[in-house]
């Protein structure tokens, strides 16, 4: 029998489960680096403080996105921004990457800690300079620390984390303090003054979350939300590069549903079904996180007739899950449709699930949908994209930074009116 493998990784996939189990092995230094020994979120065990840390995170994206529209107003903002960006380069031949990266890097400076940067603001620099410098170093280390199994972390990348990490830190101590001096009980500005809202409130409980979680959540919410984002945007416009037809049927379900008057918003959405079919349709053919994050078996057990030990490194193979030709015809073919009925109108099929599932589930799930789909939304009504003259069509094989990323690739960006 043969199993729909995961292409970054050399382990063979359980069919039935989907599930690849690796024994647990020390930890080597970087994921402690980057969190203070787990004090976020993603690498914490799961305890009555995770939980409680977790639930303080979650209600604080509750709380500035669907229901409040300050997200909305932050990522149009920035989709604003981005769009006078590409503007200024139209017609000539770019590289979406680091525009993109931007783009959502601002949004969550502002989501975090209120800020809002122009482009070649110092501070913002720093941010995504040092995001980078941890990104980078992280991706060459071939991620053996979060995925320990696979190597030493080389001592020089350490050395370089490290030193990125420490001006992360100052710079996130830093508006640490300045929002301490400045909050306001019961009205939160921000991620951080949530937290530290949060943080006042504990009880001197086990599950009480101390500054340095504070500190940790805000630094994760980069890490997590960053290049994660960004590169599913980048893998959008790549399948539409390859599917010009999609592209076109997009525009036109934007012309008609919105038009060109005003920016689009979160209650268009239910109205362009197909740009959020296509979202999805990129998130099943390329899970930017293809076998999620580690999880551990916190006791013995089962799983598809394999016994599970207590503390076995469980990995969960999306790209398995979402390329397996029982759940979806010719898997490797990149068809939006998948996620629309006989009507047109946008459905989930049960073996989607690109932000994980159960407990551990992205506690960003719905800040990550709602920028992909005011980005996508407000790129796609403005501009026409296109392969560069005499460029080749972008390489969707992929790679594995930190997250699974496109090659790198060229664009002509194309104003529509
Ligand atoms: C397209 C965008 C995104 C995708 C595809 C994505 C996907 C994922 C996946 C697959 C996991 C692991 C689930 C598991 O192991 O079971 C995860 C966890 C997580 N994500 Fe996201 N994510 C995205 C954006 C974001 C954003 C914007 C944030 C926050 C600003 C975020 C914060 C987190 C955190 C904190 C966790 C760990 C949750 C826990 O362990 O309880 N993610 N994400």
């Amino acid at each position: 029998m043969s199993f729909p493998l995961c292409p970054f990784t050399d382990s063979r996939s359980n069919a039935a489960v989907n599930i690849q189990l690796f024994i647990l092995m020390p930890d080597l230094g970087a994921e402690d680096v980057l969190t203070q020994g787990g004090k976020d979120i993603a690498f914490a065990d799961y305890s009555p403080l995770w939980k409680n840390h977790r639930r303080l995170v979650h209600n604080s994206f509750t709380l500035f996105g669907e229901g409040s529209g300050k997200l909305q107003t932050i990522v149009q903002e920035a989709a604003e921004d981005l769009c006078e960006e590409l503007r200024s380069c139209s017609g000539q031949s770019s590289d979406l990457s680091p525009v993109l990266m931007r783009a959502v890097t601002n949004v969550i400076c502002r989501l975090v800690f209120s800020s809002s940067y122009q482009r070649n603001d110092p501070e913002f620099l720093t941010v995504m300079d040092y995001n980078d410098g941890i990104v980078q170093t992280i991706a060459r280390g071939g991620l053996v620390d979060i995925f320990p199994w696979l190597r030493i972390f080389p001592n020089k990348d350490l050395k370089k984390l490290k030193q990125c990490v420490s001006v992360r830190d100052q710079l996130l101590h830093r508006k640490l303090l300045e929002h301490k001096m400045t909050l306001t009980p019961g009205e939160p500005r921000d991620l951080l003054d949530a937290l530290l809202i949060g943080q006042m409130k504990g009880s001197g409980g086990e599950d009480d979350i101390t500054e340095d979680h504070v500190l940790m959540t805000a630094a994760e919410a980069f890490g997590a939300g960053v290049e994660t984002t960004s590169t599913t945007l980048l893998w959008t416009i790549a399948f539409l590069l390859h599917h010009p037809q999609v592209q076109e049927r997009v525009h036109s379900e934007l012309d008609e549903c919105v038009g060109q008057a005003r920016a689009p918003s979160l209650s268009d959405r239910s109205r362009l079904p197909l740009l959020d079919a296509v979202l999805c349709e990129v998130m099943r053919i390329r899970p930017v996180s293809p076998i999620l994050i580690p999880h551990v078996a916190m006791q013995d057990t089962s799983l598809g007739g394999h016994s599970v030990p207590k503390g076995t490194r469980v990995l969960v193979n999306m790209w398995a899950i979402h390329h397996d030709p029982k759940h979806w015809d010719e898997p490797e073919q990149f068809r939006p449709e998948r996620f629309l009925d006989a009507s047109g109108r946008r459905v989930t099929p049960s073996s989607f699930l690109p932000f994980g599932a159960g407990p551990r589930v992205c506690v960003g799930e719905s800040l990550a949908r709602i920028e992909l789909f005011l980005f996508a939304s407000r790129l796609l009504q403005r501009f026409h994209f296109s392969v560069p003259p005499g460029a080749s069509l972008p390489e969707l094989q992929g790679r594995f930074g930190v997250v699974l990323q496109p090659q790198s690739y060229s664009v002509t960006v194309t104003p529509r009116h």
